[in-house]
């Protein structure tokens, strides 16, 4: 298939997900699976005009001056992908596949100067409306551009396991795919976003991946498994472990020595960790079932205690971006009070002088230091320390900044540290 066929590929899956509300990953497998013929490269070309139309979805819809599929893939084209409306004619001729042709008036529309100047600043950062208040909130003058960097397409990020590998080895072995190394986090190997209809490296297909020496993982999230800080010899509690990203990443950073301890209340969300801690030869995590008192040998016991909380995940919609446009104030609510209960559980297993970290992916202050200063208020034997000292033992100096409201915790965005946007607080306990 030529780009038409791809193009007009693309507009069809984009009409299904609008109209079904379907996820847009359901609606790319069934275009697959009902359209044989298309090769894997088809099939990622129409994978990228997909997403890249729904990040930047509201900005598209207003460039392109309608919000169809056919407005989102043609405003994507000329704006991302380097096509003008006189390119994309001359391309469509005699190609049976082709959409129509791109109209006097589509092409007007789609190449006026300073097409969002009279946009409404939610368009322009690409975020639904009534997320402006929070981002602003977050983002001070800068809500916009940090809206606009998490509408951007997204690396690929490996965590390079420790504990078979090293980083320089797996550089090497991925060489063809053109890793770099990540710029903050410690262990990590980075493929830059690509362009146009560049693939995404299969890195699950490698040898590498199979013998363990790396996990797929944004950098942000390693970032924030660095900071948990978790030494040789600890006793950690990772309570909402799910597939163990965090508890993996702890594992190699405590050099398979201590204990670390993961549980989550969903067992599905537990079954796919004892598949990765068998590939990443890890002996040290425990995995704990959500059964009645399966946790009760582990009171005031831990020294740290993780609470990976459940969140909108507003910090990885480049991800998700069809998660963008579904997420709910509802919902927004409905997990602020999964946080609540979630720390107000986690408090009983740390020890006296110990440590609970929260850790989001959402960039929602409402998620982040607000959940926060209310748990501090209401249990004033923990105190907020800062993970500025960790940071810079870890990173130095010379990296990108995080934000922080309050020189304590961090917000890692796409816009500051290049990642997915994550939240990262530490609190002591100290009676
Ligand atoms: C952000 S995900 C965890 C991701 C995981 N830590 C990782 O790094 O791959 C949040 C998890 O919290 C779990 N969860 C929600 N409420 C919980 C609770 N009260 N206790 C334990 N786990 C909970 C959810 O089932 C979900 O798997």
């Amino acid at each position: 298939m030529r780009l038409p066929g791809r193009l007009s590929a693309a507009i069809e899956v984009l009409n299904d997900i609008e109209q079904r509300k379907r996820p847009v990953a359901d609606a790319l497998k069934d275009w697959g699976l009902s359209h044989r013929f298309a090769g894997s490269g088809d099939r990622a070309a129409i994978g990228n005009i997909v997403y890249d139309a729904l990040r930047k979805k509201l900005s598209n819809a207003h460039i392109a001056g309608g919000n169809t599929g056919r407005h989102l893939a043609l405003a994507t084209l000329v704006r991302e992908w380097g096509e003008t409306p006189e390119s994309l004619n001359a391309q469509f001729e005699g190609d049976k596949f082709a959409p129509e042709p791109v109209s006097e008036k589509e092409a007007a529309m789609l190449t006026r100067a300073n097409p969002l100047a009279d946009a409404p600043l939610h368009v322009q950062a690409d975020i639904p409306e009534w997320c402006q208040n929070s981002f602003e909130r977050n983002f001070d003058e800068e809500w916009v551009d940090e809206g606009v960097a998490l509408a951007s397409r997204p690396p690929v990020d490996l965590r390079v396991n420790t504990l078979k590998s090293n980083r320089d080895k797996v550089l090497k072995a991925l060489k063809r795919v053109k890793p770099v190394a990540t710029e903050i986090a410690l262990s990590g190997v980075r493929m830059p976003a690509g362009t146009r209809d560049s693939r995404t490296p299969n890195v699950q297909a490698e040898e590498g991946f199979q013998k363990g020496w790396y996990e797929i993982q944004d950098e942000g999230s390693q970032i924030v498994s660095d900071l948990i800080f978790a030494r040789p010899g600890e006793k950690v509690l990772d309570l909402c472990a799910g597939a163990g990203g965090k508890s993996l990443a702890m594992s190699a950073a405590m050099e398979n020595k201590g204990q670390i301890f993961a549980y989550d209340s969903d067992r599905k969300r537990l079954s796919a960790i004892f598949e990765r801690i068998k590939r990443a030869g890890t002996r040290n995590i425990q995995v704990r079932q959500p059964e009645d008192g399966s946790l009760d040998d582990l009171l005031d016991s831990m020294d740290k205690v993780v609470v990976d909380a459940p969140c909108t995940g507003s910090g990885t919609w480049r991800r998700r971006p069809d998660a963008k446009w579904r997420l709910s104030r509802e919902q927004l609510d409905v997990r602020l009070q999964e946080q609540e209960e979630v720390l107000s559980q986690a408090i009983s297993f740390v020890k006296v002088g110990g440590f609970l970290v929260y850790i989001t992916c959402s960039v929602f202050p409402e998620e982040n230091e607000g959940q926060i200063y209310a748990f501090l208020d209401e249990n004033p034997s923990f105190e907020l320390v800062s993970a500025g000292e960790v940071w810079q033992d870890l990173f130095g100096f010379d990296k990108p900044q995080p934000w922080s409201s309050d020189l304590k915790s961090i917000t890692l965005t796409p816009g500051t540290t290049g990642t997915d946007g994550f939240y990262f607080a530490v609190m002591q306990r100290n009676a």
